[in-house]
């Protein structure tokens, strides 16, 4: 069941708060106390430093209506706020309880504008945020409900309390049912409760419905190709489907194509569950087909689990779900193939594939640092998912090259 994530009265101060203050450390973690704490060199670099200091959650019961309000505030907050203002992810949680996370952000407005508070007095207008501003005196530092006019009483201070790291990082706590899905019903849900705002949820759960699963008894083996984008899935899968005389799938599949380009401007809960359901489809097609000839699969749930950890996840790789969680396993009701190949090649030469293919350079440099650690949160994820784990292929030598090891390994695993 999913516990309600919100500021209940008097529940403040049993939660820790985490401001994303340099993705590649650890967040700053603080707890909120009655007595003023004395800050540490590392809050004192957030919160003792000059400018204004604010931070809003999204909170609702209608998980639909935060996750789009979250998204039009992130939006609103990078498009509107001036150079000198800091907007930095922030969350606040309770150690080690899932779905506990009230997701946010946090703002240092170092500007002489007033821009910040207007922003902030027009997002008041929406009962689903929940703002603080913090204010400093010596050493301390306290956090109290942000009002436009209404002057805040002194016995509503909450004086900032350094605290120490948490066992699991705060983005890892809501994963399960928000970013990846572990049945297609949970996904399915998500899909009903967005069809008045998302009219397409229908057409999609209509093609899902219409998906009979066939058992994969005494079947063709199915082969998974997986890999970061530009890594040679495509080049290999129709070079595999010449060589094996295998029928290539792709997860999502082609009926879902033109409604991909709507489910991804959509915040991670709904983009998720759309490509959730579409392994769903593709899982009914490999059923199918897997009866007649061997399939070869572009992408399919590790994909589906990678990129949405990798994004859920915010800062470094240690941040990502430990080893053994749970999380990492394969959903119970889907279909399950022979092998699983991951496709990787180092970040250089990647580049090079990716600029012969006509990316735009200016956009791929700029975002280079910020896909170097991305990148490697998504390696590390699908090198973690199990039941079944993907094998590794060095996917740098030429494509004769990889073709052939790849075949190895199916003659191998596969004995075809
Ligand atoms: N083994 C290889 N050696 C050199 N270049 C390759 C190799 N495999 C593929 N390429 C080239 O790299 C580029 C990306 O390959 P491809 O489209 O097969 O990757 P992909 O993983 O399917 O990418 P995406 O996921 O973005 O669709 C293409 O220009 C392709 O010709
Ligand atoms: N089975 C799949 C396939 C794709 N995705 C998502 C993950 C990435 O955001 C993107 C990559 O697809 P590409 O651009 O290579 O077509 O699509 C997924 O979640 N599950």
């Amino acid at each position: 069941m999913l516990r309600r994530a919100m500021f209940r009265c008097g529940e403040l101060c049993s939660r820790v708060f985490a401001v994303e203050f340099d993705l590649r450390a650890e967040p700053l973690y603080f707890t909120l106390s009655s007595s003023p704490q004395v800050l540490h060199h590392d809050h004192q670099r957030l919160f003792g430093d000059c400018g204004k200091l604010f931070s809003l959650h999204v909170q609702s019961e209608n998980r639909i209506e935060k996750a789009q309000t979250h998204a039009q505030i992130k939006h609103k907050l990078s498009s509107t706020l001036s150079r000198d203002c800091d907007v930095f992810e922030a969350s606040s949680f309770i150690p080690d309880d899932e779905n506990s996370v009230v997701k946010g952000f946090f703002i240092r407005d170092k500007s002489t504008t007033t821009l910040s508070e207007d922003l902030l007095n027009t997002l008041r207008q929406s009962k689903t945020v929940c703002m603080f501003s913090y204010k400093r005196e010596g050493q301390y530092c306290w956090q109290e409900l942000w009002s436009p006019v209404s002057p805040v009483k002194e016995s509503v201070r909450q004086y900032i309390t350094p605290a120490t790291a948490a066992k699991h990082h705060p983005s890892t706590l809501n994963i399960r049912n928000s970013d990846v899905f572990y049945s297609m019903d949970e996904a399915y849900k998500v899909l009903q409760e967005c069809t008045d705002i998302i009219p397409e949820s229908k057409a999609v759960l209509k093609l899902v419905d219409e998906q009979l699963e066939i058992s994969s008894g005494d079947a063709y083996p199915v082969i998974v190709i997986e890999g970061l984008d530009a890594t040679g899935k495509t080049t290999l899968t129709e070079a595999l489907r010449e060589s094996l005389n295998a029928t290539l799938l792709k997860s999502p599949p082609q009926c879902l194509t033109s409604f991909r380009q709507r489910f991804d401007s959509e915040p991670p809960l709904i983009r998720r569950a759309f490509y959730a359901l579409g392994n769903y489809i593709t899982a009914a097609h490999i059923g199918k087909e897997s009866l007649r000839a061997p399939v070869i699969v572009d992408r399919y749930w590790h994909s589906t689990a990678a990129y949405a950890i990798a994004t859920a996840v915010s800062g470094r790789v240690e941040n990502l779900p430990r080893l053994d969680s749970e999380l990492y396993q394969w959903p119970g009701d889907l279909l399950q193939p022979n092998l699983v190949l991951l496709l990787t090649v180092n970040p250089e030469e990647r580049l090079r594939r990716l600029r012969d293919r006509g990316q735009d350079k200016t956009v791929e440099e700029a975002e280079l640092e910020l896909n170097q650690l991305f990148r490697l949160k998504v390696e590390e994820a699908y090198k973690r998912i199990q039941n079944p784990a993907c094998i590794i292929v060095d996917a740098s030598p030429s494509p004769q090259e990889v073709l052939q090891q790849v075949q190895r390994l199916i003659r191998n695993k596969c004995h075809l």
